[in-house]
């Protein structure tokens, strides 16, 4: 059995991939061990297979013991440890979910029932790195595969609508704090049918402005938004926009670049993700082909007709988050022309958009 070398398996995304693994049985599969940064010597955990204790996970040595790798620890660690590990000679295989290494050469971006080809192809080519891609840009390609697939696509404009778990746990509970310090500052004239509506707004705009918890996101987002992800760029684009078109086209192997553009915001959702996309195809298509085409993109595309009562029920954050599937809906062509096609994709970030692309990886390698 492959030794796996598990690192920051405690962690956010970490938690969820041991979830899934469990799910998927994937340690039946694997000897696991587990490395941790702060709790070296402890009891490693116990996903149905006794793994002993927790190893050090900036111990070369013993990281170097490893078949594969997988890190779930972030970027930092992955810049610190990465290259002294194949400094040492490591030759096995890296799998990640941080995004240091995407974009570099010896690199692919893990989705594989999008991009299975470009995998294969690297695999045969020997290349040892295959890292996660970003969670907006997965989920939308896991929506919307079939029509890349099939070479329909000139260019995408993709407004995000992205969830507090993209930035991390703290990000989460800071949102959910926020909930209730706003609650809280009208609790008493919410209970109050007779309350004037204006001067409970005018309370929550000053609550918002003064009281909620900002430390983390750097302005409120409890009932409200932020029109920001990432760093800034010099060309004005967000670090977060930039990795729309650069990852999109890196996953599919494009030989000509697909334009692939627009805002990243985010809002107060939990761990949905979702996009608004302005799809221009290269042909007039029937709304019926453009459907047959979107479903047939991969077994988790979950269609959501264009129609309200099923889209409100259907196509949420409510609806989509703890699951696998990828609600596809409010599709139909825009007053542009014909070859505009208007889409809103949605997904849990944290399965589709960090841990499952690293199990399913290590599946390939595995099986
Ligand atoms: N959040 C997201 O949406 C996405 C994240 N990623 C990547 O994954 C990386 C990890 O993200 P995320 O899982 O959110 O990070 P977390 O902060 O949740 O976990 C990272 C590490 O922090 C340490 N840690 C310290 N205190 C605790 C605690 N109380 N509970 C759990 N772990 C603790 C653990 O390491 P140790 O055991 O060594 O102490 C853990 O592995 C990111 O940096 C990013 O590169 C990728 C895609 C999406
Ligand atoms: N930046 C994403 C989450 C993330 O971790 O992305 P990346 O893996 O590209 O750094 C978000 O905030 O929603």
């Amino acid at each position: 059995m492959k030794r796996v070398g598990l690192v920051g398996w405690r962690g956010m995304v970490g938690s969820v991939l041991m979830q899934r693994m469990q799910e998927e049985k994937d340690f039946d599969v694997i000897d696991p061990v587990f490395f941790t940064t702060s709790q070296a010597g402890q009891a490693a955990p116990n996903f149905g297979k006794d793994a002993g204790t927790l190893k050090d996970a900036k111990s070369i040595a013993d990281l170097k013991e490893m078949d594969i790798i997988i890190s779930c620890q972030g970027g930092d660690y992955t810049t610190e440890i990465y290259p002294q590990l194949r400094a040492a000679g490591w030759n096995g295989y890296w799998i990640d979910a941080a995004s240091t290494k995407r974009m570099d050469d010896d690199s692919v971006i893990i989705l594989d029932p999008v991009n299975r080809n470009v995998i294969d192809d690297a695999l045969a080519r020997g290349i040892k790195n295959y890292i996660g891609g970003n969670c907006t840009n997965s989920i939308m390609l896991m929506g919307m595969g079939g029509l890349f697939r099939e070479g329909l696509v000139d260019w995408v404009s993709s407004m995000t609508y992205q969830a507090a778990s993209g930035g991390g746990a703290n990000h989460m509970r800071e949102l959910l704090k926020g909930m209730g310090v706003v609650h809280g500052a009208v609790a008493d004239e919410l209970a109050t049918p007779a309350s004037a509506i204006l001067d409970i707004d005018r309370k929550v705009a000053k609550t918002i402005r003064e009281d909620v918890p900002t430390e983390f996101f750097g302005a409120p987002l409890a009932g409200g938004l932020i029109p920001w992800i990432d760093k800034q760029l010099d060309n004005g684009q967000s670090k977060e926009e930039w990795k729309g078109q650069a990852e999109v086209n890196k996953i599919l192997g494009t030989a000509a670049t697909i334009p692939v553009d627009g805002l990243c915001v985010r809002i107060g959702a939990m761990r949905c993700h979702s996009l608004a996309l302005t799809v221009k195809l290269k042909k007039d298509l029937p709304l019926a082909e453009i459907e047959a085409i979107i479903k047939s993109g991969n077994d988790w595309v979950k269609w959501v007709p264009n129609d309200r009562e099923i889209t409100v029920k259907e196509l949420t954050p409510a609806s989509i988050t703890g699951g696998l599937q990828i609600g596809v809906g409010r599709v139909r062509k825009l007053n542009m022309g014909a070859e505009y096609l208007s889409a809103f994709v949605i997904g849990d970030q944290l399965l589709w958009g960090a841990a499952e692309p690293l199990r399913r990886m290590l599946r390939i390698l595995i099986d």
